[in-house]
């Protein structure tokens, strides 16, 4: 039993940190701290944001947040009722027994393109942001360029509102439908949906009058049952069916005539009802697709909005230099039914507005991990139409901003952000090491925020060699070194998943290495080699940065990579530079980590 209005004693906390890391999660329970304690009884805040530090606590905090609300709320809320967005896959195995607390009912954990993917028609090929981040990084491609603006722009409020006045149009003309078709024939032509639907109310939103078109196309239906069923392929598909299905029918002859006096022999009877099913039958399917409102094609509708000025003649004013270039891109995607992970939040936001949104309203807590990567326009907007009821937990660290769009635009930890919120601020760093927060913190515009927490620890190592080779022979030198330490979990951490390749290619011969792409799902102790992007929201007991050079290491996004890589270091960083440092490295002051030069000494045997 202890005190939660008071800070836990700095030795109890000191020996838990010192511990090697498990690869699952730990319970912060007994050591938590006066903050974490507030976001995790927080109860008044619909809307509650956390921007904490790299190694803060945010996450665990977050998890003991749903172990104590279940708790205090244990007569209505379940763990089906709370869904986590979690950062990448490997994660959710990582947190996955975190809770002893909660037993085996975890709650829903997912990532939010696991949940996006759900809301798209199979047909569509949807972009990982993992994939999108190597586009983004690899820097090769014709179209580079104007693709990295559509990132931009595509998450921006210009953006929606362009989109909300393509659907205020939509309500008045053009929404483009499909023939309904019937054993090859056109039973209903597009042009008669179309003109039913615009008759419909137009103050009505979209789906309530896709509905109506429903209702009547389904009344539709009923008329031409009668008249299919006199047609002559009913009695040929009669044919084709089983004696099982024969029974069937001379079986509900029976019940329905149990009570009457009628014969239930009657033939015609019979091939009265057997039309009547295989009719019902044919046209099971076509129902079922008409009451999901299959005969409107969203996705060509979405198109016109590329493919013609006309729909943003008026909106000029909200649209980017390079709009040409981005409709083009756009459409060429489309038209393949290829989603990326940019255009994705806006299709699925659009096609909702026509199709419907299905709310979930059981769902009372929404935590949403690695805030900072989600922009207000489209996915905010999104999750609020999808959990009408439900709470917020935004947590997340501007420090980790990874992705183009979470760069320009504003993200849900913006400080400029209008929702209405209760904002709490981590600024205490557990995770690592009082020298590597010190590294890390130095080369980030806002680092003075950030606050150590004090753990000796062995200084970082930067290791600067001429070439490739040379760094490999050394790496394995300190991972070894590492493990004779004691260290279990070590990470080479690498900028793409190109670089990570070439690693485990070059080293895999030589140590036993696992390498992490976008489908692992876990991981145990030992040697991983990971992108940075993918070890977020994860720590290792040693980090290697693969190659800490300038070229790798350049602009903003790419410092807040370098940041996120370093800083899931618990005991030992240590960097590799083939050539000159990155500029980043070359900002810290020297007495915060130790420089080794290696040289190759050539011996001329003459
Ligand atoms: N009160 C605490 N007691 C013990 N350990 C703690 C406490 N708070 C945080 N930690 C430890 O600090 C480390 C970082 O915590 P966590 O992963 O929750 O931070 P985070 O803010 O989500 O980090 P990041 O944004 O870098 O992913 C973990 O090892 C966690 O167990």
């Amino acid at each position: 039993m202890f005190d939660t209005g008071l800070t836990i004693g700095d030795h109890l906390l000191q020996s838990v940190l010192g511990n090697q890391a498990n690869t699952k999660m730990k319970s912060i329970v007994s050591t938590i701290q006066r903050e974490q304690n507030q976001i995790i009884r927080n109860e008044k805040s619909n809307v509650l944001i956390v921007q904490g530090v790299a190694g803060s606590g945010k996450t665990s905090a977050a998890l003991q947040r749903v172990a104590y609300l279940l708790y205090r709320y244990r007569e209505t809320l379940t763990s089906e009722q709370i869904v986590l967005f979690s950062p990448n896959p490997l994660f959710n195995s990582y947190v996955a027994t975190v809770l002893p607390e909660l037993g085996e009912d975890n709650m829903q954990q997912m990532t939010f393109y696991q949940y996006l993917h759900r809301q798209l028609d199979d047909s569509f090929r949807l972009e990982t942001p993992f994939e999108q981040m190597e586009f983004f990084l690899q820097k090769k491609d014709e179209n580079y360029q104007a693709r990295v603006e559509a990132m931009h722009y595509k998450a921006s409020l210009a953006y929606k509102e362009v989109i909300d006045h393509f659907l205020t149009k939509l309500a008045n003309n053009r929404l483009v439908f499909r023939n309904i078709t019937f054993r090859g024939e056109t039973i209903i032509p597009k042009e008669t949906l179309e003109k039913y639907f615009y008759k419909t109310e137009q103050a009505l939103p979209i789906p309530e009058r896709l509905e109506k078109v429903s209702n009547w196309i389904l009344y539709q239906f009923k008329k031409l049952e009668h008249m299919e069923r006199e047609k002559d392929w009913v009695l040929e598909e009669s044919e084709l069916l089983d004696k099982a299905d024969y029974v069937d029918v001379h079986d509900t002859l029976q019940e329905e005539n149990r009570f009457s006096e009628d014969t239930f022999d009657d033939y015609d009877r019979e091939e009265e009802l057997l039309r009547k099913r295989i009719v019902a039958w044919k046209l099971r399917p076509l129902r079922k697709k008409v009451q999901q409102l299959s005969f409107v094609d969203p996705l060509k509708t979405f198109r016109l909005l590329f493919s013609d000025m006309e729909w943003v003649d008026d909106q000029e004013d909200k649209l980017p230099p390079q709009w040409q270039d981005i409709c083009r891109i756009t459409d060429e995607n489309l038209k393949n039914k290829y989603l990326t992970w940019e255009d994705a939040p806006a299709y699925i936001y659009y096609e909702k507005n026509i199709l419907g949104f299905d709310a979930q309203r059981t769902i009372q807590h929404l935590f949403v991990d690695e805030a900072q990567d989600y922009t207000p326009p489209f996915q905010f907007a999104f999750m609020k139409k999808m959990f009408p009821v439900s709470r917020m937990t935004l947590l997340g660290d501007i420090n980790q901003a990874i992705y183009a769009h979470a760069l320009r635009e504003e993200t849900l930890l913006s400080e400029k952000w209008q929702e209405k919120h209760e904002r709490i601020v981590l600024t205490r760093s557990y995770r690592s090491t009082e020298p590597i927060v010190n590294f890390t913190k130095s080369f980030m515009t806002n680092g003075d925020l950030i606050e150590p927490f004090e753990r000796a620890g062995n200084l970082p190592v930067l290791l600067e060699v001429e070439q490739q080779e040379m760094a490999d022979g050394t790496i394995i030198e300190q991972i070894e070194q590492y493990q004779e330490n004691g260290h279990e979990t070590i990470a080479l951490i690498g900028k793409t998943m190109e670089e990570c390749r070439s690693i485990y290619r070059r080293l895999q011969s030589r140590l036993k290495l696992e390498l992490m792409t976008q489908e692992a799902h876990t991981f145990g102790k030992g040697i991983v080699v990971i992108p940075a992007y993918l070890a977020k929201g994860i720590e290792f007991d040693a980090v290697i940065i693969a190659d800490a050079s300038d070229q790798n290491f350049q602009d903003t996004l790419e410092r807040n990579l370098f940041y996120t890589a370093c800083t899931r270091a618990m005991h030992e960083l240590s960097l590799f530079s083939i050539g000159k440092p990155s500029r980043f490295i070359q900002t810290i002051p020297k007495k915060q980590y130790t420089h080794y030069k290696i040289h190759q000494i050539l011996v001329n045997n003459d």
